[in-house]
């Protein structure tokens, strides 16, 4: 029996694929939003997600302390906030090929000053956000200057499904 055949054979339900999977964009978003939840901060975990123009995910990262910082010296207080590497930092560092030239980035917080910096420098060429509930202080508007200035797109992501669940 030839493959045609075989398939001719098998039943409309051993036929029928899924249609309701997750679009790309929600994908990615949700694997910065999963991200996030590694994040020891206590009021804001931040993820990040880096796509090629293949689809492919080439970094993660999220907001935590310097490698070989003491955990249990670290308090998370506001003042100690400035020892923290953001997540977009950690995945443009921790890329697993050589650049990220072109390549879209995903967070659930619109970036800091900082982070802007980092990302126009990298060549990542748009970021999509979730959330941009700091807008209102100058550094993200800073960065949003810097973003219009870079020419690098930024888009508020809206899910096209209110959750993705994950249960093991
Ligand atoms: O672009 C950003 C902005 C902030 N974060 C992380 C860093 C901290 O853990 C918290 C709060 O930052 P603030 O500077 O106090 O707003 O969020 C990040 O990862 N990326
Ligand atoms: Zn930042």
């Amino acid at each position: 029996m030839d493959i045609t055949e075989a398939t001719a054979n098998l039943s409309l339900n051993e036929t029928r694929r899924r249609e309701d999977v997750i679009s790309w964009q929600d994908y990615f978003m949700a694997v910065a939003c999963l991200a996030a939840q590694r994040s020891k901060d206590p009021d804001t975990q931040v993820g990040a997600c880096i796509v090629n123009k293949d689809n492919r995910i080439i970094s993660i990262g999220y907001n935590g302390l310097p490698n070989g910082y003491p955990d249990d010296e670290f308090t998370w207080a506001k003042k100690d906030k400035l020892y923290v590497c953001h997540a977009e930092m950690n995945a443009i560092v921790n890329k697993n090929c050589t650049d990220v030239k072109g390549c879209h980035i995903y967070v659930n917080l619109f970036p800091c000053n900082e982070c802007a910096k980092i990302i126009i420098q990298s060549g990542i060429s748009k970021v999509y956000y979730l959330s941009d509930e700091k807008n209102d202080k100058p550094k993200y508007q800073v960065a949003e200057k810097m973003f219009e200035v870079a020419n690098i797109k930024f888009e508020k992501y809206v899910p096209t499904r209110r959750r993705i669940e994950i249960i093991f």
